[in-house]
């Protein structure tokens, strides 16, 4: 699918001593400090943290959005210095494009590479994965919140990253259609073997998808602990074991 040699769809992501530091109006801010975690090949990693614990500043160093002040971004061995095909992004506020179609927004990478034939089929192929068959057609001012994410989903997978790397995807949409969305991914997780990289400040929601989950402290933000989330998919709130998990996620987030 994404032509590597070693057979595998996903991405190795090395975070490896990453600092930031803004000059604020105030002063300097230190928004990260000696943040470092592997990601294995096709592994669904999420971040959470309280608010202001420098999340959105990792992730957009890691998009290659924004330059670490120290530390590195490998991925696959190579260092990130820029936006790369070969991470998929996906933010909360979708970022589509209002004058194009569903389809139109899908193939929007896809612009200079494939023949014209080729383009349909892979933007058909990925609109009926995110379930939008029949929508192809439609402009996003008549979507709901929930078919606009599948469709910037659809768009970020459209030039088959490795990495699909998320920020806070379903945090504007109503509960009941996150549930949706979450299930929803992690059925494309299964169906194409990416590695996942999703930031949530919701620790229920870390805890439905991941395998491993990185706990952010603020001030400056930096690792607080990096858990394992052992048990079976799907997952639910009223499981005993994950409401430990819950509770040992919150403590770590509140400590
Ligand atoms: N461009 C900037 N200039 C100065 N300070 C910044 C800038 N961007 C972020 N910060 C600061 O860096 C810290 C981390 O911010 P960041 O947005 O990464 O946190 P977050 O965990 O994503 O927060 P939230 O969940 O509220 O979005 C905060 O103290 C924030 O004020």
């Amino acid at each position: 699918m994404n032509g590597r040699s070693d057979g595998a769809f996903g991405a190795r992501v090395s975070i490896d001593g990453v600092q930031k530091r803004y000059d604020g109006a105030e002063g300097p801010v230190q928004a990260l400090d000696d943040v470092s975690f592997d990601v294995s090949d096709g592994e669904f990693v999420c971040i959470v943290g309280s608010s202001g614990c420098g999340k959105t500043t990792l992730f957009r160093i890691i998009a290659g959005l924004e330059s670490a002040t120290e530390g590195d971004v490998l991925l696959n061995g190579t260092r990130v210095d820029g936006p790369t095909p070969d991470t998929g992004v996906v933010f909360q506020e979708y970022h589509l494009f209002p004058w194009r179609t569903v389809r139109g927004n899908v193939g929007f990478g896809l612009e200079n590479s494939d023949g014209d034939a080729e383009r349909r089929r892979r933007v058909g192929e990925l609109v009926d994965l995110v379930g939008l068959d029949g929508f192809g057609d439609s402009y996003p001012k008549d979507l709901s919140g929930g078919m606009k994410q599948r469709v910037a989903i659809a768009r970020a997978l459209a030039v088959d990253p490795d990495l699909l790397l998320m920020d806070e995807p379903f945090g504007a949409v109503d509960a009941q259609t996150r549930e949706m969305l979450q299930r929803e991914l992690l059925d494309i997780w299964t169906e194409t073997g990416k590695t996942v990289l999703f930031v949530t400040h919701d620790v229920e929601e870390a805890l439905k998808l991941a395998d491993r989950i990185v706990v952010l402290s603020k001030s400056p933000g930096h690792i607080r602990e990096v858990l394992d989330v052992d048990l079976e998919r799907p997952r639910s709130r009223s499981d005993p074991e994950f409401g430990a998990h819950y509770e040992r996620v919150l403590d770590l987030i509140r400590e």
